[in-house]
């Protein structure tokens, strides 16, 4: 065998024990980034490095040899590794963190050779985090969990950052909408229903994490419920479907997993029931822009312009109750109640500047179970209930709604553990444990002695400096410290050479020489030293024992604890709206049983405030009046040229009926919203490429889903449905879906179009209205006054805003021209008036006749539908399909 064989094949053979070890930890994470401690480094290896490298921007190396090859590595320092974690966790990855679990000193009582014990002490995954610097306090971090036995289904999520533990079963057609809410930082499958959810899975862009059916046993899922909670049965939490089990154990089992063993603090499991929300799909939710706008940040979405709350916790419940209004008079009346209270209340300003100085008391209790916590969180528990006794102490008795009442019987009851943090820690402690000094003096005696002895040592060595430096006769002389000499005394080297020599050798022994300077030692400092050491260790054993004693003091009540947080939040959002309310003049809505949607001077909460920020006039604001009569429908039709504010429109009532339904006043002069149960909210026509669909083809998936959803009780707005098509069949299904709502769904709603022949449906259907935005035309130019008015518009002044927005002139003159020749052609021909007087007007039922039968023998579109695969065609082949058959139809 040559030479470079030969070493390639000691290479195979001769892996080090260290790579050994690294290679068994890293077969059990293989969808992880290997984080493997080595000293004061985390190193990855092999694929790992190179994909962390790229993603962190850092140097890839490489360090031996495996199989021959150089082994690419790359590390970051551990001090700084939270950084490096964030940036992993935002582009998707997994982390598995391996710490080393004794020092190369006890691994070497073991044999020379041993390696340092190392174990995986966590996975850090996106939907599992609790450090502060890898959340956003205003938002949910929630990781869910999809069950299914058999055809139920079930969501079960957590966060863990705050303890929030929920179940809903739901039917599978919900999934896509629940998930949209939940806007999950992590979502859980089992491997046998990941293939069929992809497709609803990949329109939310969500890629889920796959378990292996075990994880979702639902069996095994009550055992792992009961451990948690430690109880016998969950009998006393309700009773839950199998597939909700399935759901809540798999979420379990995966926190036992990537927190190995340790699980956090999860509030009792609290069942939500889709049937007391106002339900709201993902496509509505994305164009209402209620958390996210569409470029994907916070800013600009309806959340961001009404939020005003003051504490960590208040932002996220109003997170959570602008992702999930409510379908439930009492509980929207309760809501109303707290805010009406804060609108009137003198105590406002001054429970708010309370507010301000609460913590993030659930993230600092999720912490402190999880054992990841520090001093500083045990300060985040004191503070907040601090302030819940001083804000309970504002509002004395004051005579209060229901909501908040309960909310303030929660802020109490902590008298002793607040006592006791009080009188245990300083007033602002350092973030770690590990080098104490947050244990406040006079709190525990056999600590203040030990500190006492660990100070008194160190006044000592200042003592003793002056003494040395006179019975050396160098005033220069200095007694330093340093972590590998510990206590030297240091002179230099031009007095050195008196004290090395007799008589002064006999006190100072030699320890180190410098470039400039000579260390020595003394026996006495070396004992002073010993002491000072000891009692610094005792100290520092004292104060971690005090530590896990006050930690188990907070989670012996964090229950109550938690429930405390929430009242905060409560407090904080109900005046943060109330706030909200008064400074932009909003008015409470009535909310009722009955089918009314009666909008006084409604505003666009959202635009409003941009032309606020712009200084760019006022917002004109309009009535909505789509009162429904009995089981009718109430539809208004609303023409307009563009430009004038129809989208504003629509949208504004959407937001406002949302508003009023999760317990918010609302952007106008007055508002009466009969209970709704579903909003729908539809753009004809944009484009959505990514997901491989053509315009047309998701406008139309789009209407389907309201069509085939929406009850008596739905709100739907469609914006310029049909314009992604030619104009003739742009216009038909236009008037078919318009036709459908009215007469089978039966809903209130608005649908902006620029179909003007659609307006003499106004005439025909009950229930249908015209309304039209007015535009002023002045000089050739169109001005738009964005107000609402009855009627119908007399045209669409197209060209006009063409010229607005800078078409040349030779191109708006010619346009002109063309549209007059148009105009007046269609005039010859045949008045529209007479196409539409023959169109079947109540086509709903004309739709349902069935269709003739042929004669013998399969049709050429029924050969070509039988030979149609729908599993195997990309959403553009059925397309495609639909439009051969479509053609075939007419051959
Ligand atoms: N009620 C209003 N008061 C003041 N300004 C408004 C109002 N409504 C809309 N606007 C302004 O007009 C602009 C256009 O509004 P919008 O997008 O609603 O028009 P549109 O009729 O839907 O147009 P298009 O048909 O072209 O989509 C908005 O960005 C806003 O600045």
């Amino acid at each position: 065998m040559s030479g470079p064989n030969r070493q390639a094949g000691d290479g195979m053979t001769a892996v080090t024990p260290m790579m050994a070890q690294y290679l068994e930890i890293k077969a059990e994470y293989p969808d992880a980034l290997l984080f493997y401690r080595m000293g004061d480094f985390y190193e990855l290896f092999f694929d790992d490095a190179a994909a962390a490298a790229e993603a962190l921007d850092i140097a890839l190396t490489k360090r031996g040899k495996h199989a021959g090859d150089d082994i690419p590595m790359c590390g970051v320092p551990v001090h700084a590794a939270e950084g490096y974690l964030l940036t992993l966790i935002r582009k998707g990855f997994r982390v598995a963190v391996c710490e080393q679990m004794e020092s190369p000193a006890e691994a070497k009582k073991r044999g020379a050779k041993s390696v340092v014990r190392r174990e995986v002490v966590r996975l850090m995954t996106p939907g599992t985090l609790t450090e502060e610097s890898l959340l956003e306090a205003r938002r949910h971090n929630f990781l869910v969990a999809l069950g299914r036995v058999r055809d139920e289904w079930a969501l079960a999520w957590a966060d863990i950052s705050t303890g929030a533990f929920h179940v809903m079963p739901l039917a599978q057609a919900r999934i896509g909408a629940e998930l949209a809410r939940l806007a999950p930082s992590e979502l859980l499958v089992s491997d046998t229903v990941d293939g069929e959810l992809r497709p609803v899975l990949g329109d939310l862009g969500i890629y889920p994490t796959v378990l292996g059916r075990a994880s979702f046993d639902s069996s095994g899922a009550e055992t792992r419920l009961c451990t948690l909670y430690g109880v016998q049965t969950l009998a006393g939490f309700g009773s839950f479907s199998r597939a909700e089990l399935a759901a809540m154990g798999a979420l379990v089992d995966y926190l036992d997993i990537t927190q190995k063993g340790r699980l956090p603090l999860l509030r009792a499991p609290q069942r939500d029931a889709i049937s007391r929300l106002l339900q709201i799909d993902a496509a509505t939710r994305r164009n209402l822009e209620l958390t996210h706008s569409m470029n994907g940040g916070r800013q600009g979405s309806l959340l961001s312009v009404i939020d005003r709350t003051v504490t960590p916790g208040g932002a996220r419940l109003l997170e959570r109750r602008v992702s999930s209004p409510a379908r439930d008079l009492a509980v929207i009346g309760r809501r109303l109640e707290a805010i009406d209270w804060a609108m009137d209340s003198a105590l406002g300003a001054a429970l708010r500047d309370k507010l301000r100085k609460v913590p993030d008391l659930d993230r600092a209790l999720s912490r402190l179970g999880l054992d990841r916590g520090g001093p500083r969180d045990l300060a985040s528990v004191r503070n907040a209930l601090e302030q819940a006794e001083e804000i309970a102490l504002a509002l004395g008795e004051a005579d209060l709604p229901d909501l908040l009442a309960e909310a303030r019987t929660a802020l109490h009851g902590h008298d002793e553990l607040l006592a006791l943090l009080d009188a245990a820690l300083i007033a602002e402690p350092p973030l770690l444990a590990r080098d104490g000094g947050f244990i406040a003096p006079g709190y525990d005696e056999g600590l203040d002695e030990a500190r006492k002895l660990r100070d008194e040592g160190r006044s000592v060595v200042a003592a003793m400096q002056a003494q040395y430096a006179e019975q050396a006769g160098v005033n220069s002389l200095k007694i330093k410290h340093n972590n590998v000499l510990g206590y030297f005394i240091e002179t230099t080297a031009t007095h050195a050479e008196k004290m090395m020599s007799a008589p002064l050798n006999e006190i100072f022994i030699h320890r180190q020489t410098t470039a400039n300077q000579v260390r020595f030692t003394t026996v006495e400092l070396t004992e002073l030293e010993t002491r000072i050491l000891n009692a610094g260790n005792e100290a520092l054993e004292i104060e971690k024992r005090l530590y896990s004693s006050l930690r188990e003091a907070i989670l012996a009540q964090a229950a109550q604890l938690s429930e405390t947080g929430l009242a905060l939040s409560e407090f904080d959002l109900a005046l943060g709206l109330a706030d909200l309310a008064r400074a932009q003049d909003w008015c409470r809505p009535q909310v009722d049983e009955s089918r009314a949607f009666d909008i006084r001077g409604g505003r666009h909460p959202v635009v409003e405030r941009a032309l606020q920020t712009q200084g760019a006039g006022p917002f004109i604001a309009n009535d909505c009046g789509l009162t429904a009569e009995g089981e009718a429908a109430s539809v208004t039709l609303l023409t307009g040229p563009n430009m004038a504010g129809k989208s504003t429109f629509l949208r504004q009532n959407a937001l406002i009926a949302l508003l009023a339904q999760m317990g918010s006043y609302v952007p106008a002069k007055r508002a009466h919203v009969g209970l709704i149960s579903q909003i729908f909210s539809r753009v004809g026509a944009s484009d959505d490429l990514a997901r491989g669909r053509s315009t047309f083809m998701v406008e139309m998936v789009e209407t389907a889903a309201i069509l085939n959803q929406a009850d008596d009780r739905a709100l739907v707005i469609l914006d310029e449905i049909g314009r992604g098509t030619a104009t003739y069949d742009g216009l038909s299904i236009a008037w078919a879906t318009l036709e459908h709502l009215h007469g089978v769904n039966r809903v209130r709603g608005l649908f902006a179009t620029h179909y003007h022949e659609l307006t003499v449906l106004a005439g025909k259907l009950e229930g249908v209205k015209n309304a039209t935005v007015a535009v002023k035309e002045w000089d050739g130019e169109v001005i738009f006054l964005h107000e609402v008015r009855d009627g119908a518009a007399d045209r669409s002044y197209g060209v006009q805003v063409a010229q607005l927005a800078g078409l040349p002139k030779a191109v708006t003159d010619r346009a002109r021209t063309i549209l007059d020749a148009l105009e007046q052609g269609e005039r010859e021909r045949a008045a529209p008036k007479a196409l539409i007087d023959d169109l079947p007007l109540f086509s709903a039922a004309a739709v349902a006749a069935p269709a003739p039968k042929p004669a013998a023998g399969p049709s050429p579109v029924e050969e070509r539908l039988a030979s149609i695969l729908p599993d195997d065609m990309s959403p553009r082949e059925a397309l495609q399909a639909l439009y051969e058959l479509k053609t075939l139809l007419t051959e």
